[in-house]
Parts: structure tokens; C-alpha cells; sequence
């Protein structure tokens, strides 16, 4: 791995796997993870849905764009980023500089029976359905791969065999 791109920023679409994938590399590489999701709505007081609602996407966007630029002077980090990161290239010029960026992808009916039961993604309220997750995904691919150093399928592969796929790519 290189060590000068310290931090492992995952990236990909709602439900492909960010924040169980950070957590089982934390397993095997101990360090910490950072949940940018979780990291906005603390500081927020406030779930993703309703930041969206009070203040505006580009609000959530900003806010976004301000803790990534935070992550690069801290020690190794695992970075669960939010499923839009990768679409402003201001923060995908932050991770290549600061870290190895991995594209976790999955098919568009595997995303949805992973997050078909949750109400917290403001992009898929009211169009929960495998149609539109798979035509947000196709406008999403290029800007995942362009940032992407590399790509990891998820489907059907457990938690732990991904992390140590991860793991062994970085260290190639
Ligand atoms: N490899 C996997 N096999 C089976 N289920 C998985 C796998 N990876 C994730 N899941 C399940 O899919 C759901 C979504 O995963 P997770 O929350 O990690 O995705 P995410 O990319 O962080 O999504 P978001 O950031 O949009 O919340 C969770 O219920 C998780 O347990
Ligand atoms: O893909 C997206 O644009 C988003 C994904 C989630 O992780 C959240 O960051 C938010 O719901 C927006
Ligand atoms: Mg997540």
C-alpha cells in the first residue's frame, strides 16, 4: 500500500456497501473509520432527509465538501464516504491527493433489496424501485469510475471476502 495515500476512501451508490465494507477493512487493518453520513447528521442534529429538506441538496452538498477536505491531515482512515461524493470533482481532486479511492459497485436489484426497507435516502424516497436506482446508476458511473483507482464487484461475496479483496488490490 502506499503509504504517501494514507486514507482508503470508499465510494459507490446508495447500498453498494460503504459502511459495512469500512467497518470489516477497520477489522483488519484497525484503522478508523470515518462514516461521513453519520459524521454531518451528528453535527447537524438532524437526519439526511430533513437537512435536505430545511436547508437543500447543495447545502448537504457543501457540508459534504468542507469534511472531506478535513479527512487528509488526520491519521490512516477508512472513509465510508456518502453515496454523492464522487459526483463534484473539487472533492475527488481531495481523495486521490490524500488516499486510494475504491468503487464498491453492485447491480441495481441487488442495491434494491438492500435498501428497500429504509425511508433515510432522500434521492430513492418515492422511487424506490430496481428501474430508477439502475437509471440514477448509469448517470453516476463515469464520474465513480473516473475517481476510482479500483473497482470492487460486491454481489453476491461476503463483507470480509471484499475487505481482504480490498486490502490485496491496495497492496499490488
Ligand atoms: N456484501 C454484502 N452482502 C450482503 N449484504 C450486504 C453486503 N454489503 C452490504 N450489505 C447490506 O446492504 C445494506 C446497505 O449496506 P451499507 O449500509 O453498508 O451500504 P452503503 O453503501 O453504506 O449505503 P449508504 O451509504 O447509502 O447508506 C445493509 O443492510 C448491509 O448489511
Ligand atoms: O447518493 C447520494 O447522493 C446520497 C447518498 C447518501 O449516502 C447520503 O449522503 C445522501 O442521501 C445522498
Ligand atoms: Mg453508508
Amino acid at each position: 500500500m502506499n503509504k504517501e495515500k494514507k486514507n482508503i476512501f470508499l465510494i459507490g451508490f446508495m447500498g453498494a456497501g460503504k459502511s459495512t465494507i469500512a467497518r470489516a477493512i477497520k477489522q483488519k487493518l484497525g484503522y478508523p473509520v470515518v462514516e461521513m453520513d453519520e459524521r454531518i447528521v451528528k453535527e447537524q442534529g438532524m437526519p439526511i432527509s430533513k437537512i435536505f429538506e430545511t436547508y437543500g441538496e447543495l447545502y448537504f452538498r457543501e457540508l459534504e465538501t468542507k469534511l472531506i477536505q478535513s479527512l487528509n491531515q488526520q491519521e490512516p482512515t477508512i472513509v465510508s464516504c456518502g453515496g454523492g461524493v464522487a459526483m463534484r470533482q473539487e472533492n475527488v481532486d481531495c481523495m486521490r491527493d490524500g488516499g486510494s479511492v475504491v468503487f464498491l459497485t453492485a447491480t441495481p436489484q441487488t442495491i434494491y433489496e438492500r435498501v428497500k426497507n429504509s425511508t433515510d435516502r432522500p434521492l430513492l424516497n418515492g422511487h424506490m424501485n430496481v428501474a430508477y436506482i439502475s437509471e440514477l446508476m448509469e448517470v453516476r458511473r463515469p464520474k465513480y469510475e473516473a475517481a476510482a483507482d479500483i473497482l470492487v464487484a460486491t454481489d453476491g461475496k461476503t463483507k470480509e471476502e471484499i475487505a481482504e479483496e480490498i486490502i490485496g488490490r491496495l497492496e499490488e
